[in-house]
């Protein structure tokens, strides 16, 4: 059974309809992506999964239970975890206020969490508007984690962070892949994602297009032009 399964998911805001008919599914422990040009519909499937937009048509189901359209923190106490684009951190809480805001017990420990990002121990009492881009995105990936969900859903996360720190972003995450973590991740730098992740999914005008494999998306450059060249 997979973790998360998405059949025929449509969704749009007022008027316009912005997913045609999503189909896709991740297993457990696994890295998958979701990746196509601006505005294709990779936040709005995102959104659609953890319940901030409630689909029109098709079936989101976690974990073999129906949520499409359950609300937010019932989806999120049923186990999927997100971090958002644009990070949202509490700016005027501590970093350890951060983390223990949302956490609930399971491996996913404070400790864990700080061995994992030693800066965010450096800088546990200082507010979250004191970090650095880097340090803030760092912050709310660990959140996440002490949420101890069972699917993270990660989105963006490298936009805006300088190449060096983009670089201990995707550190950071394949030492949570490595715990055996389930992971849809959203981010265009397609390279990265091929040696993180386990499998693709090219979404383009709402649709699923392509989907495959780390190799089979290597060995297809063709595919990049396709779906996330202009
Ligand atoms: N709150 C909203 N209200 C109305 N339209 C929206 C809203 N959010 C997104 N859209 C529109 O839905 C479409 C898909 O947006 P979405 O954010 O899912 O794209 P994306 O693939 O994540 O791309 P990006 O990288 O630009 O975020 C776009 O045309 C966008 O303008």
């Amino acid at each position: 059974m997979s973790l998360l399964k998405l059949t025929s998911v449509e969704a749009g805001y007022g008027a316009s309809q912005v997913l045609f008919g999503i189909d896709f599914q991740i297993n457990e422990g696994e890295v998958v992506t979701l990746l196509g040009r601006n505005g294709m519909g990779k936040s709005t499937t995102i959104k659609t999964i953890c319940g901030l937009l409630k689909p029109r048509r098709g079936s989101v189901r976690f974990n073999g239970a129906e949520v499409a359209g359950m609300a937010t923190e019932r989806i999120s106490r049923m186990g999927i975890g997100l971090v958002p684009e644009g990070r949202r951190i509490f700016p005027n809480l501590t970093v350890y206020e951060n983390l223990v805001a949302f956490a609930r017990p399971g491996k996913w420990t404070l400790e864990h969490a700080y061995k994992l990002f030693p800066v965010l121990e450096k800088r546990k009492d200082n507010m979250g508007f004191q970090l650095s881009g880097g340090e803030q995105q760092m912050l709310a990936i660990a959140r996440a984690l002490l949420t101890n969900a069972r699917l993270l859903l990660i989105d963006e996360a490298t936009e805006g962070l300088a190449p060096l720190i983009r670089q201990e972003i995707w550190r950071c995450l394949h030492e949570v892949k490595k715990e055996g973590q389930s992971i849809l991740v959203i981010d265009k730098y397609v390279q990265n994602l091929i040696d993180l992740a386990d499998r693709h999914y090219f979404i383009e005008n709402g649709r699923i297009g392509w989907t495959g494999s780390s190799e089979q998306l290597s060995e297809q450059p063709e595919i990049w032009e396709r779906y996330l060249g202009v």
